[in-house]
């Protein structure tokens, strides 16, 4: 053969896999678009009558669960409703719906929350034709926020824009006002009393508090270790990956989660907390009340709020990367622990700190996890201790060709921790190494999940 039929050959190939990797992408969506209609399809009634759309944008839990109440109170008004992530939604789908219902929080600066990305960055990103659609918004955010519910408002504009019609204006629900989501609920049918979290807090006792990061240059980071209120009490459902929600007396309206760092298997729930300190030098309201004030053997209630954006769920059986700093090792140890239990030992970790002689956060645990095998790999960064900074996606970027290998074996990524520098850096990195397109697949399917903060 010479080199002209080699070469044709070569392009063949390179042709046949390209077209092998799209088939592999259009049935996966196919799959995922038919798990979603079946779910919706408990809600969407015979098929008689054009069901009212339910959509929502939600990071932690609060705008899929107002949703689902939503939905419930059209339904028990007699009418078909059909619930969806916004990322589930397309656009020819939204253009023959004559109603819809959007219930969107806002994360980052502004920005839409994971599971509505990939809907801000392509269908919003330009007016459709919806003639056709009575809308209304509910837009979840915090007034502390610079960007106020940006996203709700941005696509409030964007439906306007479309020439889509407002059945009522926007609300704009700031940091889960019970009177506004009330109204919300009640417009719909639905019992405006359930607008609070459906979780009821449970009481628990400090057992232990425990200095994880003795010397380091950083605020002191502790482990604390909560136990039943009662002698014997069984302990509340919750899974790895999930919430526990606390309120504090001093400032109610405020309250403030924290991802759990423990299984129920352990018989404790355990967070992992910094230690905050404001600018005048004075202890944060929550950490500082954590970490500092309350003393062990006091009682506190704590709300365990499910957290499915994070869970493990259908990704049990898949490989996982889980990349994280500081305390969002937390999120990331839960699932570990969860993985270890189960004997799931296709494991990689990738944490951050600042120096290994202080911040080497579990490592008598990583360590033991290691040697068991639970851990397949594990890369630190820790960056203050050589001349340039080095941190996670840095280690992401050397390990590009690993993590390859890992996704082509459907492996899943998890991260936790700050979102600013580590989480942003860290997709900044898969899309450098993958493309925007596999960022998008990832996250549709799942595969990509974030508990960032
Ligand atoms: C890291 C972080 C960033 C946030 N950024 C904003 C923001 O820019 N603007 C805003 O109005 N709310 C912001 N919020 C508040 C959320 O939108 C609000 O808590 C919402 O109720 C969460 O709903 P969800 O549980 O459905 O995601 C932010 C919350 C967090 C934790």
């Amino acid at each position: 053969m010479n080199e002209t039929t080699w070469r044709a050959l070569g392009a063949g190939a390179i042709l046949l896999a390209y077209g092998l990797m799209c088939a592999g992408i259009y049935l996966r969506q196919r799959r995922r678009r038919a798990a979603v209609a079946r779910e919706a399809a408990t809600l969407a009634g015979d098929g008689a009558v054009a069901p009212v759309l339910v959509l929502f944008a939600s990071q932690t839990g609060q705008a899929q669960a107002l949703a689902w109440q939503t939905a419930r109170g059209l339904q028990a008004q007699g009418k078909p409703v059909r619930v969806l992530s916004l990322d589930a939604l397309d656009l020819p789908t939204l253009a023959g719906t004559a109603q819809a219902l959007f219930i969107a929080s806002t994360y980052g600066e502004g920005d839409a929350p994971d599971g509505a990305g990939v809907f801000a960055a392509e269908p919003m990103q330009q007016a459709a034709s919806l003639p056709g659609l009575r809308y209304a918004v509910l837009a979840l955010g915090d007034r502390q926020y610079t960007h106020f519910c940006a996203f709700g408002r941005a696509l409030d504009s964007w439906l306007q824009a479309s020439g889509a019609t407002p059945l009522q204006p926007r609300m704009d629900v700031d940091n889960g006002d019970p009177v506004l989501l009330a109204t919300w609920l009640a417009s719909w049918g639905a019992d405006g009393a359930a607008g609070q979290a459906p979780d009821e807090p449970t009481a628990w006792r400090l057992h232990a508090r425990r200095l994880l990061n003795a010397g380091s240059a950083g605020a002191p980071v502790f482990e604390l270790a909560f136990r039943p209120d009662h002698d014997g009490a069984a302990l509340p459902f919750w899974t790895s990956g999930d919430l526990a929600r606390i309120e504090l007396t001093s400032d109610p309206s405020r309250p403030r989660d924290y991802s759990i760092a423990s299984i129920p298997a352990d018989g404790e729930l355990q967070l992992i907390v910094r230690q905050e300190r404001r600018s005048d030098g004075s202890l944060g309201a929550a950490s500082g009340w954590l970490t500092a004030h309350l003393s062990v053997g006091d009682s506190v209630a704590l709300r365990l709020r499910p957290h499915p954006t994070f869970r493990l769920d259908a990704n049990t059986a898949r490989p996982l990367i889980l990349i994280g700093n500081g305390t969002g090792l937390a999120g990331l140890r839960s699932h570990l622990r969860a993985r270890d239990r189960a004997g799931h030992h296709a494991n990689w970790l990738i944490f951050g700190e600042r120096n290994a002689a202080h911040d080497h956060l579990c490592h008598g645990e990583i360590e033991d996890w290691q040697r068991r095998g639970v851990l397949q790999r594990l890369d630190l960064a820790f960056s203050r201790d050589q001349e340039s900074r080095c941190y996670v996606q840095h280690r992401l970027l050397q390990a590009a060709d690993t993590l390859e290998a890992w996704l082509a074996r459907d492996a899943a990524l998890y991260v936790c921790g700050s979102l600013e520098g580590m989480a942003s850096g860290v997709d900044a990195a898969l899309r450098q190494i993958f493309g925007d397109a596999a960022v998008r697949e990832l996250t549709l399917s799942g595969r990509y999940r974030r508990d960032v903060y």
